[in-house]
């Protein structure tokens, strides 16, 4: 027996692009901008990498391999998708330390300059970030925290670093990176981006938007499997201006010469200063290979289907009356919104576990909010129409109120 194609998979450029990925039995995969589905492919990679690379060339692969180039390679590879030219990308350590990185960089070229500016609803790593580098510099670092709304107006000519995140990882709302970033230009501040919601899931112009640095993580639209490790992004200008070294993480690979072994630190040229340790090669190998699975795709194709999915999800929703009961907290106008929906409810966290036991998985963020991360290479509009289905049942059935759905886990 087949099944009928759902209209809107057949007429999507992307649909192809689902077999290349892992669809665990029975699931209704939601979460993509938490931690994206695996690729056959990757696991083959990796298992490669275990197998031959580690197993019988052993130490000879950090040359034969290219493992000890990987950050850069690998970081090339991100740059494409991020509209970052060779040389000013790398992939390695985690979004909070690159963020660490980035922001001690961004005040030393300000360094006549104290305020970090960002917004009270970012994503609390960053501001965590900030306010450590706060406790340690004393006067030469302050954080200054407002409302998404009004950040634009709040740049000035004491704001030494704009620190926003493009896409709330709570709303899904997408703040105007080119108006955020003239105006901060303007005023003679820097910018430092967290991509971490918009990488792998719309187009990114780091370029055009004369970005100064940018961070973001390689486990959610890049599918590069848990705690996959983060990127950098730094504008060649900055990378440029050498007086002195940009970070104070002076670890031995971010070393002029590495193996000369010297007593004092020197930083490298260009991108690979923010370099620290020893690289994570079976974890850039699998970005390595997840990546690839965007080679013969467009940014702009993954945003239109991005943009379909999210906006066939609001009518499913409105067709069963969802909307009044758990109101929409992203925005409706499309191009505001990056590639998720949060949807708010008292019980948002036993709906989610409710939908969950039903095959369907999204998450919950506190307080009261559920979220549903669309990836445009892999979901379809099928699913859509079959999750919001069987949503409307739980509501409907108040499903939420069994006390097995209002157990709280640890990871949420
Ligand atoms: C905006 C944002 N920044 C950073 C992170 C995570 O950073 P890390 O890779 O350090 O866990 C996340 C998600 O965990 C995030 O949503
Ligand atoms: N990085 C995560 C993790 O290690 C465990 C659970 C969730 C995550 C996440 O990525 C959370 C995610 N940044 C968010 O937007 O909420």
């Amino acid at each position: 027996m087949t099944t009928a194609v759902h209209p809107l998979d057949k007429e999507d450029p992307l649909a192809h692009k689902r077999a290349a990925f892992h669809i665990p039995a029975n699931t209704i995969y939601f979460d993509g901008n938490s931690l994206g589905l695996m690729a056959p492919s990757v696991h083959e990679r990796v298992n490669q990498a275990l197998r031959h690379e580690w197993g019988d060339d052993v130490i000879t692969s950090w040359n034969k391999h290219g493992w000890i180039d990987l950050p850069l390679t690998v970081g090339d590879k991100i740059g494409r998708l991020i509209g970052a030219p060779e040389g000013q990308t790398i992939c390695c350590d985690s979004t909070s330390i690159n963020l660490f990185k980035v922001l001690c960089a961004a005040l030393q070229i300000n360094s006549d300059r104290s305020e970090i500016l960002s917004t009270t609803d970012n994503f609390p790593t960053d501001l965590y970030m900030v306010q450590g580098i706060e406790q340690w510099l004393g006067e030469r670092c302050k954080l200054r925290l407002v409302s998404e709304d009004s950040l634009l107006n709040e740049i000035n000519e004491n704001t030494a670093v704009v620190l926003v995140t493009e896409v709330n990882f709570r709303t899904g709302r997408r703040l105007p990176m080119a108006h955020i970033s003239q105006r901060a230009k303007q005023c003679g501040a820097l910018t430092v981006v967290d991509l971490a919601h918009s990488a792998g899931a719309l187009p990114v112009d780091v370029v055009a938007n004369e970005i100064d640095f940018a961070v973001g993580c390689t486990y959610k639209y890049f599918n590069a499997g848990p705690g996959a490790p983060a990127f950098l992004y730094a504008a060649e200008r900055h990378l440029k201006q050498q007086r002195q070294p940009l970070h104070p993480l002076y670890g031995w690979l971010g070393h002029a010469a590495p193996f000369a072994f010297e007593v004092n630190y020197a930083p490298a040229d260009g991108i690979r200063q923010f370099l620290t340790g020893t690289p994570p090669v079976l974890s850039l190998v699998a970005v390595d290979a997840a990546l690839d699975l965007f080679a013969d795709v467009t940014m702009s194709d993954i945003r239109t289907k991005s943009i379909g999915l999210s906006s066939y999800w609001l009518e499913c929703m409105d067709k069963h009356g969802l909307l009044d009961v758990m109101p929409c907290i992203s925005p409706v106008v499309a191009d505001e919104r990056g590639s998720q929906l949060a949807f708010q409810h008292a019980e948002a966290y036993a709906i989610c576990q409710a939908l969950i036991a039903e095959g369907v998985i999204a998450d919950f963020r506190a307080p009261e909010y559920l979220r549903i991360g669309f990836a445009p290479l892999y979901n379809s509009y099928a699913e859509v129409e079959s999750a919001v289905s069987r949503l409307a049942v739980i509501m409907q059935e108040k499903r939420y109120l069994n006390a097995e759905f209002q157990q709280r886990s640890k990871v949420t």
